[in-house]
């Protein structure tokens, strides 16, 4: 007897994540992921309970090799496995895709023509579903867009004061996070329906970061932009930037395009201002000033981003943080939360601390809650949903 399995890949720019579902019960197989792609990439599996499962050894040195051990892996773990449909996270799904697509050769031509779009994230993706149509040839291949749920906000969103033709050829602003804003407003509706019908600020805090205000399950605004760049400060990205600053570094200091591209995405937020780390425990551990500086930085542009979305909507009813540090980082939604009783926002500090569900006060006229988010399960249900398991 064989499973019928479903797959998902998530291939970042140095990870590969992926996850394995029954395909009738959706119930989780295993899931796991391959870390800094290269030399020194590791590679880990987990079953559902979190116990460790054996990897295939091999070499991990780039993406098709992180694809090629990770189904190794999968196979040897789970030989009865038969994967039925591969879901991917495609970060970048162009002005017109709000929902996901089967893959074919046309398909991935369209893709890779908003590589520019999305230079961190895209080709890989790509890469991650080249891989893995060569190791399944004849199985579906269906693309989720992180930019989907965002498709459908306001013009006033949509768009930057540019001359209009540049928006006709797709300078808009585009959210992104957009499987993660999905599943979380997913679960807000399902555990606090009538919250989920209101004004809802969603906080994405991981390595990438992000703010998204959701009005009756709609995104009507987002901080991130253009590009994975704008809004928050994140591990290693700038977050809001005045584009002067970008003439500034082309035009004085004579940095090459590749250059400052490679200075926004990988040199600086957290990991540029600290001169540290770009991870926020690490930050949270160090008493250097610079640690210091950084996070209260983070936590000022945290508290002014949530008043834009809360002005977005015309206030808030509830306010979820997820993402790793969102998830996990008591002092961060503790400090992001502080002197914001004028939105209606108090923090319950002893439920904070125990990391619980609702963190809010009972007073507190909006409730603050943490979900975990599971971007690898909405890819799953929308690739059953497309082969009609
Ligand atoms: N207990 C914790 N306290 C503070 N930060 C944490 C904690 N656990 C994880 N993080 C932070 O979460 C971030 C990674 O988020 P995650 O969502 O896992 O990343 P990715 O975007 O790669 O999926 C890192 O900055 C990490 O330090
Ligand atoms: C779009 C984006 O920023 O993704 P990530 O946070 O995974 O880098
Ligand atoms: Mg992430």
């Amino acid at each position: 007897m064989t499973t019928p399995a479903i797959l998902t890949l998530n291939a970042g720019s140095s990870s590969l994540k992926f996850a394995m579902y029954h395909a009738q019960t959706e119930a989780l197989l295993a899931r796991g992921q391959v870390d800094r792609i290269g030399p020194d990439a590791t590679l880990s599996m987990k079953d559902a309970d979190g116990a460790a499962l054996p990897v295939a050894p091999g070499p991990l040195c780039n993406h098709d090799d992180a694809v090629a051990q990770v189904l190794a892996s999968l196979r040897g773990a789970f030989p009865d496995a038969r994967a039925i449909a591969i879901g991917h996270r495609i970060v970048h799904g162009g002005i017109f895709h709000d929902r996901p697509v089967m893959l074919d050769a046309a398909m991935l031509d369209e893709l890779r023509a908003l590589s520019p779009f999305a230079p961190l994230h895209q080709p890989h993706n790509l890469d991650g579903v080249r891989a893995a149509m060569e190791a399944y040839p004849g199985v579906p291949q269906i693309a989720c867009f992180d930019t989907a749920f965002h498709r459908n906000q306001p013009f006033v969103n949509d768009t930057f004061a540019l001359p209009r033709r540049f928006y006709d050829r797709g300078v808009r602003r585009f959210g992104f996070h957009g499987l993660s804003y999905e599943y979380v407003s997913g679960e807000l509706a399902r555990i606090a329906p009538t919250l989920a019908a209101g004004r809802v600020v969603i906080a994405h805090l991981g390595n990438g970061a992000s703010m998204c205000a959701v009005q009756h399950g709609r995104s009507v605004a987002s901080t991130m932009g253009f590009s994975a760049l704008d809004g928050l400060p994140m591990g290693t990205r700038c977050g809001q930037l005045d584009p002067g600053a970008v003439l500034y570094l082309m035009q004085q200091e004579g940095l090459p395009p590749d250059e400052i591209a490679d200075l926004l995405y990988t040199q600086s937020g957290l990991l540029g201002l600290s001169g540290i780390s770009n991870d926020m425990r690490e930050l949270e551990a160090s008493d250097h000033p610079h640690a210091r500086e950084a996070i209260d930085y983070y936590v000022f542009r945290l508290q002014r981003e949530l008043g834009g979305m809360a002005a977005a909507m015309g206030g808030v009813d509830a306010l979820v943080f997820c993402g790793g540090i969102g998830e996990n980082s008591r002092l961060i939604r503790a400090r992001v939360c502080e002197r914001t009783e004028w939105m209606g926002i108090e923090l319950d500090h002893s439920r904070n601390q125990d990391n619980a569900p609702v963190i809010s006060t009972a007073f507190s006229r909006t409730t603050i809650m943490v979900i975990p988010t599971d971007e690898e399960l909405v890819i799953a249900r929308a690739a059953r949903k497309m082969i009609g398991a």
